[in-house]
């Protein structure tokens, strides 16, 4: 099986947790897509009453094109649940987001939230972090100064460009910098060196975080409960 159909069923399986009256956080990219798309539906056909707390302008369009209520976080005063795509997670549930440049304000919503679900297909499940390269959101002042004390720590950092060779620009306007790690022994340790690092506004390790990962395989969906 694809790995599109992989995000798909992930993405029907996790539409299950929404329930009538629930202030629901809307993850980024591919997958949470086929979230949004089953999440409309059932908001047409069920009338289901819901608010939509996006993460970025891109999840916002798209739920508002599909008939769904969306808020800004500082418009509500809680949000029940959120759902999101997730770039690797390992086999203690620790993970990896922002391939998609929208890690702060996924962070912020996931923080804010009672409980957290994860879709991804399959293939994003791994025993250890790393082999995808971590996403740092840094401010564009200073940033070059940043990434060289980045390379002297051993990161293999790299900012991250458009085909143009122009810097990603990120929902505020800052830079972004993959740490390129291969493997990640100690993500705990790691999270404190980063969060530890002035310009970094935010890095791409979500640890502790999650509750209920969905993966989509190709016997159909698997449910972990992680803590
Ligand atoms: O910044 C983007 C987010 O962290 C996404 O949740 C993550 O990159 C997974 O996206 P996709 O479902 O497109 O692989």
């Amino acid at each position: 099986m694809d790995k599109e159909s992989m995000k798909k069923i992930a993405g029907q399986e996790a539409v299950k947790y929404i329930k009538d009256g629930m202030t629901v956080g809307l993850g980024t990219g591919s997958t949470v897509k086929y979230l949004l798309d089953a999440l409309g539906a059932r908001v047409v056909n069920e009338n289901l009453r819901i608010i939509g707390v996006p993460t970025s302008n891109r999840s916002a369009k798209r739920a508002r094109d599909l008939g769904i209520e969306v808020r800004s976080i500082d418009d509500v005063d809680h949000i029940d649940l959120t759902i999101d795509g997730a770039d690797q997670i390992d086999e203690n549930f620790q993970g990896i987001k922002g391939g998609g440049i929208a890690h702060l304000r996924e962070k912020i919503v996931a923080i804010n939230s009672d409980k957290n679900l994860w879709i991804v297909d399959d293939t994003k499940m791994a025993k250890n972090l790393g082999s995808f390269p971590l996403p740092l959101e840094v401010t564009p002042y200073g940033s070059t100064h940043l990434l060289k004390r980045l390379d002297k720590m051993g990161f293999n950092p790299k900012f991250r460009t458009n085909a143009k060779g122009q810097h990603v620009l990120t929902h505020a306007d800052n830079y972004i910098i993959d740490l390129n790690l291969g493997y990640i022994e100690h993500p705990h340790e790691l999270e404190k060196v980063l969060n530890n690092m002035t310009g970094i506004v935010e890095h791409g390790l979500f640890l502790d975080i999650v509750d209920v990962v969905i993966a989509g395989t190709s016997e159909g969906p698997k449910t972990f409960k992680a803590r």
